[in-house]
Formats: structure tokens, C-alpha cells, sequence
């Protein structure tokens, strides 16, 4: 459960004397999510969300998240709008916490997403990507393959304990990764977090994309490496041709990989897998036992590592291959 800081009703009335979204009906927290401490908020106004942002998010960063959500949805993709208060500001400051709203997205994420879901995301990864490419704002990626190291750093010592031999094969990923990272892709807006709990869908259609909180500006086709791994992996590891096939088709329908990004999709999902490994990771060692909040397998990504490194070609994850005319 993500609740990490408590609202009393009274702090939250003068919170939202700030706001025109009249009186206050009911607050309740929401038990997913990892980062932030979110509340289901409704008033005579409307439903909406109530964020507090914690400890991993800079609220310098702030700005960018919740004016690119603006930007966005002002460009037709549907994402949680923030709410301004009545002096503009979008942020505010509740139990000593920035905090803001946004509007609330009817839909549900899926546990099991089939290949039709895997079509829609990769057409809406795709729709951000262009979308994003006049949002004003700049946030480098905070975890990108400059961070991975002093991350590892934090967690190698006890890796051993995870796996016997981890240690020493992790090093060699790092080695192989920050060798070969390209910094010369097709770049802009990432959302840097789309894994199936942060997209919604009704029926069989999506609905919306939320959690912005690590997006950035990084290589679109990265954007596209933490997509096949997180929706195209089944339960026991392998991976599910058929959905990267039709991800990776979505995408193609708004945006074409140019075959720079797909020469290099191997390399940049072995790191994808690897940036979520290490956050796992680091979470799992230091994340105390009996904490409200569900920690998440690094073994999953550590699976998902090693997958990658045996692959050689992009057409080995679904790309289609140029028939020459
Ligand atoms: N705009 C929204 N509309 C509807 N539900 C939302 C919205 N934002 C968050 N939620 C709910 O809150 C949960 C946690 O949100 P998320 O942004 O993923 O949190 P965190 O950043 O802490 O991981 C989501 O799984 C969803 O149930
Ligand atoms: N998607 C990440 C964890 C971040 O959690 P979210 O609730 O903010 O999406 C992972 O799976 O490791």
C-alpha cells in the first residue's frame, strides 16, 4: 500500500480552500502505487486525485510532471489533468508535503494484457513521443546509464546474498551497458514507466495513460525497450512474440523506428530490464519488513537481463522485416 503520509480533515480543508472544486465529500487513500501517497478525493465539484509527492521525487521536477500532463492532454491524449488553484499555481503543500491534484481517469489496468492491449499501448507510446515533441520544458533521466553504477554500488555488496555469482555478473552487464550505450538516437518526451498499472483501459480499449513521474527526456526507442519488458514477458519468463509483435506494430502505425533505433533495440532493452533490476533491488534490501507498500521482484528484471543478452536482433522481439520492393 502507498500511503506513506497521513491527511488529517482538517489540514485537507484548508488544502483545498485553495481550490474551486467546492466542498469536500470524501477522501479515501489508495492502496497501489509505490512512489507517492495518493487519496481518492471527491467533492461537490467532481472526483479527482490528491498526490503527495515523497521522498524520490525532487520537487524541482514538479513543473516538468504536471506541465507536460497539461500538454499532453491538451494534444488529444487522454492523462490526468492538473487541477490549478485559484492563484494558478498547480502545487501546493499539505502535511509538509508538495502535493497537487489531478483529475480523475475512469478505466482499470490489466493483470493480464493480451496482444490486443500490447497494439494499443505501443500506439500510445508512440502518440506521447510525438506528442512531446514541443513541450518546452528539459528533465534529463534521472536514471539513465550515468545512475546505474552508484546504484549498483548501494546494493552490490549484498547481491551475493539475492544469488550466489550475481555480483560478478551484474559488473559485466554495467561493463557491456555503459560501453555500448548509444547517445545519438531520435530523442524527446519518455514517459520512462509505462508498465501495465500505469495504463487503463475500458473494454478492450485504452483509456488513458497515468503516473508521469519518471518521465524525462531520454531515446524514444529506450521508451520502447521498457514497453516490451514490462507488457510482452509472460509469468514463466518467456517472452510473448505475438505481443511484441503487435506493440511493436502500434508503435509503427504513429511513428517508424528508423533502423538506427532498431539495430540497437537489444543493447537498450537489456538496459531497461537492468534500470528496473537495480531499483528493485535497492528497494528489496532496504525497504523495511512490515512497510505499507508491496515491494516489487528484481528477479523478474534480473530474468529479463539475461534474456537480452542472448539477443542479437530486433526482429528476435516482433520488428517486421522490410520486404524490398
Ligand atoms: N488520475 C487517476 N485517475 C484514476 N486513478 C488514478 C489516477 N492516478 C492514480 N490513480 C490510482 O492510484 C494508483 C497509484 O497511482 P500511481 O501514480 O501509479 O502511484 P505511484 O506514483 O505512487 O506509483 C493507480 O494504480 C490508480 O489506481
Ligand atoms: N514500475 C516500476 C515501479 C514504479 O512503480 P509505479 O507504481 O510508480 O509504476 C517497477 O515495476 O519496478
Amino acid at each position: 500500500m502507498a500511503v506513506y503520509t497521513d491527511v488529517n480533515e482538517e489540514q485537507l480543508r484548508a488544502f483545498l480552500g485553495e481550490y474551486s472544486i467546492g466542498s469536500l465529500l470524501s477522501y479515501k487513500g489508495i492502496a497501489e502505487g509505490v512512489e507517492n501517497t495518493n487519496f481518492l478525493l471527491r467533492s461537490s465539484g467532481g472526483t479527482y486525485i490528491l498526490t503527495l509527492y515523497e521522498k524520490r521525487v525532487n520537487r524541482d521536477d514538479l513543473p516538468f510532471f504536471l506541465g507536460l500532463m497539461d500538454h499532453l492532454a491538451a494534444k488529444g491524449l487522454t492523462c490526468p489533468v492538473p487541477v490549478p488553484r485559484r492563484d494558478g499555481e498547480l502545487l501546493g503543500s499539505l502535511a509538509g508535503r508538495p502535493a497537487a491534484l489531478v483529475s480523475f481517469l475512469d478505466g482499470t489496468w490489466l493483470r493480464r494484457p493480451a496482444p490486443i492491449h500490447c497494439g494499443e499501448v505501443g500506439r500510445a507510446l508512440a502518440t506521447l513521443h510525438v506528442a512531446g515533441n514541443d513541450f518546452p520544458l528539459v528533465r534529463p533521466n534521472a536514471l539513465s546509464v550515468a545512475s546505474w553504477r552508484p546504484l549498483w554500488d548501494k546494493s552490490r555488496e549484498r547481491a551475493d546474498e539475492v544469488e550466489p555469482g550475481l555480483a560478478d555478473e551484474i559488473d559485466a552487464d554495467l561493463r557491456a551497458l555503459e560501453a555500448g550505450w548509444p547517445d545519438d538516437l531520435p530523442a524527446g518526451v519518455i514517459h520512462g514507466d509505462l508498465f501495465p498499472d500505469n495504463v487503463f483501459f475500458i473494454g478492450d480499449r485504452l483509456s488513458g495513460l497515468i503516473d508521469f513521474y519518471f518521465a524525462c527526456n531520454d531515446h524514444f526507442a529506450y521508451d520502447v525497450a521498457v514497453c516490451l519488458n514490462a507488457w510482452c514477458f509472460e509469468g514463466d519468463g518467456s517472452f510473448n512474440l505475438t505481443k511484441g509483435m503487435a506493440l511493436l506494430d502500434g508503435y509503427a502505425s504513429v511513428r517508424s523506428l528508423e533502423p538506427r533505433e532498431t539495430a540497437i533495440l537489444p543493447l537498450l532493452a537489456r538496459g531497461a530490464a537492468l534500470r528496473f533490476f537495480l531499483t528493485r533491488l535497492h528497494d528489496w534490501l532496504t525497504t523495511p519488513e512490515g512497510a505499507l507498500v508491496v515491494k516489487k521482484d528484481p528477479l523478474e528484471y534480473l530474468r529479463k537481463v539475461r534474456f537480452h543478452r542472448r539477443i542479437t536482433s530486433g526482429y528476435d522481439y516482433g520488428l517486421r522485416q522490410e520486404i524490398p520492393s
